[in-house]
């Protein structure tokens, strides 16, 4: 429970960044304090991830102060490390083929004259794991061998053997499962428990409300409101967030579909085994599972981007080649989940990565032709309301959320004939999703047959004609809109 009395572990007074162009924030001041979890909301490109980098020492603010304990915060990451505050983002960090006890104690061994002392390493380990609910894990196990929410709560041990006392969680369930995401609110809860000062960012704005006892919103660099969870309830905290009133409302519809426009037949690639679906011409179908069910996978084979090993895939009545570029010219395209390793070049402008791809359409006697490409790019802008200063900025510039729209935008500007969406609003906020699903159902009505899936299987749901149920990489099950009930498609996805 919150402690009343506790004085702050970090205070932020009156900090402001700026980038070139771009307030990033401004005169901010917020505290965190021991066994209290304080939640920032904002929209993508508010200032989340700055506020996290300067806390982090990743960045330097421009002016206003940082404590940490009453002293300003130190000048280097490691310096922060040491003085107790840790991040913990949504991509793991571990070492996977070395021993929990080693990744635990990682750079960080207990030494006296130069030898490592085993013994007290492993018994910070031990207690560091009890306080994330693995005591009984044994230390010599390759982290690969451990479930993704295990390796998750090995990520904050490694922390709490760091002696952290502030923990800043940075949208961790957006990889995470249901049941993974659970388990890591609850160790959240019991972290706080413990005296624990936690910062949590996130756009899933349920965990915000089950687990914050403070929440603070970011507005264009601003803190446009902050106070204890009793006095927010959501419309409030999206007004707050947005600057205007928005019910969260899908914008699916019931729309005539036409004939079979991809069709996948006992298709075998890695992760997927003799998958066979239909997407029609106008359909908008999804792909429903747990973690590791093969979702993703199916995608990819269906990309080129793995080796199928076996079945038929068909757009349009023709077999589909299965080299990427060749897929890709057949109108078939993927937008994926991991925009920082797949989705974007981060060094490229956000003009050229708006237009990979679509050069074919553009290219007149051998050159691309700037007025087209730089239309595309400002229409894909206020079309996604991506939050860039102008098309030449590079994307890796762009808040995480404003990548993801980069990445649907280019999708979209190709009107594919067939539309492979892996977990589409990943890290978008509350005001662009709308959007996104507003353009997807677009994309369907003029002829694309999509295909998509989702961390979040109420959003398939809500947006899907018909959903396929996959497991351990095959197609278990079938439903139409009219039969779709959650607990069903979860029992379905789990049994086994
Ligand atoms: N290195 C940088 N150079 C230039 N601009 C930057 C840089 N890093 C961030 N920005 C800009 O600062 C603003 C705030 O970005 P920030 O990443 O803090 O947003 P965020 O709230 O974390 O968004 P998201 O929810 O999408 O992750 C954005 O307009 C972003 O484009």
């Amino acid at each position: 429970m919150k402690s009343e009395a506790a004085a702050p572990v970090v205070e932020f007074r009156g900090v402001s960044k700026t980038y070139p162009g771009i307030r990033a924030l401004h005169d901010v001041s917020l505290t965190l304090t021991p066994g209290t979890v304080t939640a920032l909301a904002g929209e993508n490109g508010a200032g989340k991830s700055t506020f996290i980098k300067l806390l982090s020492g990743a960045e330097k603010a421009d002016s206003g102060r940082i404590l940490l304990r009453g002293h300003d915060v130190p000048g280097t990451p490691g310096a922060v490390i040491d003085a107790g505050v840790s991040v913990i983002y949504q991509e793991l960090t571990d070492v996977p083929d070395m021993s929990l006890l080693d990744n635990l104690v990682l750079g960080r061994q207990p030494a006296r004259l130069g030898v490592v002392r085993r013994g007290a390493a492993k018994r910070a380990a031990r207690a560091a794991l009890e306080r994330v609910g693995l005591a009984g894990l044994p230390l010599d196990r390759p982290v690969r061998r451990l479930s993704l929410a295990q390796r998750q709560l090995t990520e904050i041990a490694r922390c709490l053997a760091r002696d952290a006392s502030v923990l800043v969680f940075d949208e961790p369930t957006s990889a995470l499962s249901e049941k993974d995401t659970r388990v890591l609110l609850e160790t959240i809860k019991s972290l706080r428990a413990q005296g624990m000062a936690i910062l949590y960012v996130s756009h899933h704005l349920d965990e915000l409300f089950e687990i914050a006892d403070e929440i603070a919103v970011l507005r264009d660099g601003e803190l446009v409101g902050a106070g204890p969870v009793g006095e927010w309830d959501e419309p409030r905290l999206v007004r707050t967030m947005l600057a205007k009133d928005m019910a969260h409302a899908y914008p699916w519809h019931d729309r005539p579909v036409g004939e079979d426009r991809l069709r996948v037949r006992e298709l075998d690639a890695p992760g997927v085994k003799q998958a066979t679906l239909q997407v029609k011409r106008g359909e908008i179908v999804g792909l429903v599972g747990l973690a590791g069910a093969g979702r993703t996978e199916l995608l990819k084979a269906v990309a080129g981007l793995s080796r199928r090993s076996g079945g038929k895939v068909e757009v349009d009545g023709r077999p589909l080649p299965t080299r990427a570029h060749q897929v890709v010219r057949r109108g078939v395209i993927y937008a994926p989940e991991d925009r920082k390793a797949e989705g974007l070049v981060l060094d490229a402008s956000v003009r050229d990565n708006l237009s990979y791809g679509v050069y074919r359409s553009f290219a007149h006697a051998g050159w691309v032709r700037r007025g087209q490409q730089d239309r595309l790019a400002r229409e894909a802008i206020a079309g996604f309301r991506v939050k860039a200063r102008d098309p030449s900025q590079p994307a890796g510039k762009l808040s995480g959320g404003n990548q993801q729209k980069i990445v649907l935008a280019r999708a979209a500007a190709h009107t594919p004939k067939v539309l492979l969406l892996d977990d589409p609003t990943r890290g978008v906020d509350v005001g662009a999703k709308p959007g996104i699903h507003e353009h997807v159902l677009a994309l369907a009505e003029y002829g694309a047959a999509v295909l998509m899936t989702s961390s979040d299987t109420d959003e398939v749901l809500a947006m899907a004609d018909r959903v396929y149920v996959l497991r351990t990489g095959r197609v278990v099950g079938e439903l139409r809109r009219a039969e779709f009930d959650r607990e069903r498609v979860l029992r379905l996805a789990a049994a086994g």
